[in-house]
């Protein structure tokens, strides 16, 4: 009896105290791993960011202040070379003497004549018009090749459904991107629209539904794509991109940028051939070698700039870049390169491309909808007008330091400085 009292005594009190402290001990357990995971999960978009940011900052430490100037020259509307060597020279720690950005004050003025043809990055102006009203725009502003995919959209049948892209080429401008898109496009596993929606600059407010109405059919397997150049210097794409998918894979043609400046120049002029000479929209003041940066032809290319900005959101294993260069020397090179990025088989090869000696450019053998071999239209591959050496010069010292960031940055040296000492 004594013996059931006791254990009875031990069965109802002590495994109680036991039982509470274990439910509670598991409760806590339970409730700390539940928050760390949902931590994590927030954290985890921005994380590869942080520890590149922290590297940087770590490893350059007046990237910021570097930036900082950088900026504030840029929206003052004028930059000379000068204030880069500086800014350059600071970095390595040596030191400049020279004030340039009060030079620069004293000689804004001086070419207010040019100013109608200096354009603003980054539209963000409505298209007026209905909802067609992009491919109007598309078709003033594109190359007549561009013109014909849009029309042509995508032939292959429209089975499956419209998906917003997975993947998207952003830029840059005249780096290559439709010469990669229609490779791409080859690619029985990719459909893209033709036209460039630029929905993430200047389409935004239409709205998701509209954006992924403008795309093809796809189905299970395939990767629905589209290319809007103008996207890379647009300051809000990044977080709206972002926003409509965080996974979005992002493809960068990047082209020597005094190059890239000259053929953007170029296509202004062929629509506009009364505008100034590229040397004088280049300059602020040319005796004092003040180039300017808010000539978008040149600000583009200042590509560490803009990348800053996409890595804010995206991390350096979401994007790829492709050297505009070699995408006309090894196109099966480069398409092998961003085929693995998106994870689809190497089915674009050198089999597809033949160089066309006419058109100095390498050329598709059996584009997506037809048998016939096929080049991209006159505005692609455009010859450029001379410019004088000494403008080139400049424009390649203007860009090194920028250039050299950006190969740090991406980790990738695309060797633009190789071709100036050609
Ligand atoms: N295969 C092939 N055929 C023709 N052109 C080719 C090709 N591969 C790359 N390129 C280069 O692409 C440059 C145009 O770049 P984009 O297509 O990005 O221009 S755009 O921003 O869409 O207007 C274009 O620039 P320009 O030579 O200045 O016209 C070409 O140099």
């Amino acid at each position: 009896m004594a013996f059931w009292s006791s254990t009875s005594v031990f069965t109802s009190k002590v495994p109680r105290k036991i039982l509470f402290m274990f439910t509670l001990s598991i409760s806590v357990t339970y409730l700390f791993y539940s928050l760390m995971s949902c931590y994590n999960s927030l954290q985890f978009p921005l994380q590869e960011n942080y520890v590149y940011q922290a590297r940087l900052v770590t490893e350059e430490t007046t990237f910021v202040a570097f930036r900082e100037k950088l900026y504030s020259a840029t929206s003052q509307g004028y930059f000379g070379e000068d204030l880069v060597e500086r800014t350059a020279t600071e970095q390595t720690g040596a030191g400049y003497a020279v004030s340039t950005v009060d030079q620069l004050d004293n000689v804004a003025s001086e070419q207010r004549a040019t100013e109608w043809v200096r354009t603003q990055l980054a539209p963000t102006e409505m298209i007026a018009g209905g909802q067609n009203a992009v491919f109007e725009r598309e078709h003033q502003e594109s190359s007549t090749t561009d013109d014909e995919l849009s029309r042509r959209g995508n032939s292959t049948p429209d089975y499956g459904e419209k998906k917003l892209p997975q993947a998207i080429i952003i830029g840059v401008k005249k780096g290559g991107t439709r010469a990669l898109l229609e490779a791409l496009r080859v690619h029985p596993d990719v459909r893209a629209v033709g036209v460039e929606p630029h929905f993430f600059d200047r389409n935004y407010e239409k709205g998701l539904d509209w954006y992924r109405d403008l795309m093809p059919s796809t189905l299970e397997g395939q990767i629905t794509m589209e290319k809007t150049p103008s996207y890379f210097v647009t300051n809000d794409a990044p977080k709206r991109i972002h926003s409509m998918a965080r996974d979005t894979k992002l493809i960068i043609v990047v082209r020597n940028p005094v190059t890239r400046a000259i053929s953007d120049y170029t296509q202004t002029l062929s629509k506009r051939p009364e505008i100034p000479t590229f040397e004088v929209l280049a300059f602020k003041n040319r005796t004092l070698g003040l180039i300017d940066a808010s000539w978008s032809a040149l600000r583009i290319g200042i590509y560490a700039l803009h990348l800053e900005s996409w890595m804010q959101y995206f991390p350096l294993s979401q994007i790829h870049f492709v050297s505009g260069e070699r995408l006309i020397v090894d196109p099966a090179g480069e398409m092998a390169k961003v085929q693995d990025f998106l994870g689809l088989k190497r089915i674009v090869t050198d089999k597809h491309f033949y160089f066309n000696k006419t058109k100095g450019f390498p050329c598709l053998k059996k584009p997506e909808d037809s048998s016939a071999p096929r080049c991209l239209g006159k505005s692609k591959g455009r010859t450029h007008p001379k410019i004088d050496p000494d403008v080139i010069r400049r424009l390649h010292k203007f860009y090194k330091p920028f250039n050299m960031m950006f190969y740090q940055m991406t980790g990738q040296n695309f060797q633009w400085e190789q071709e100036e000492n050609q």
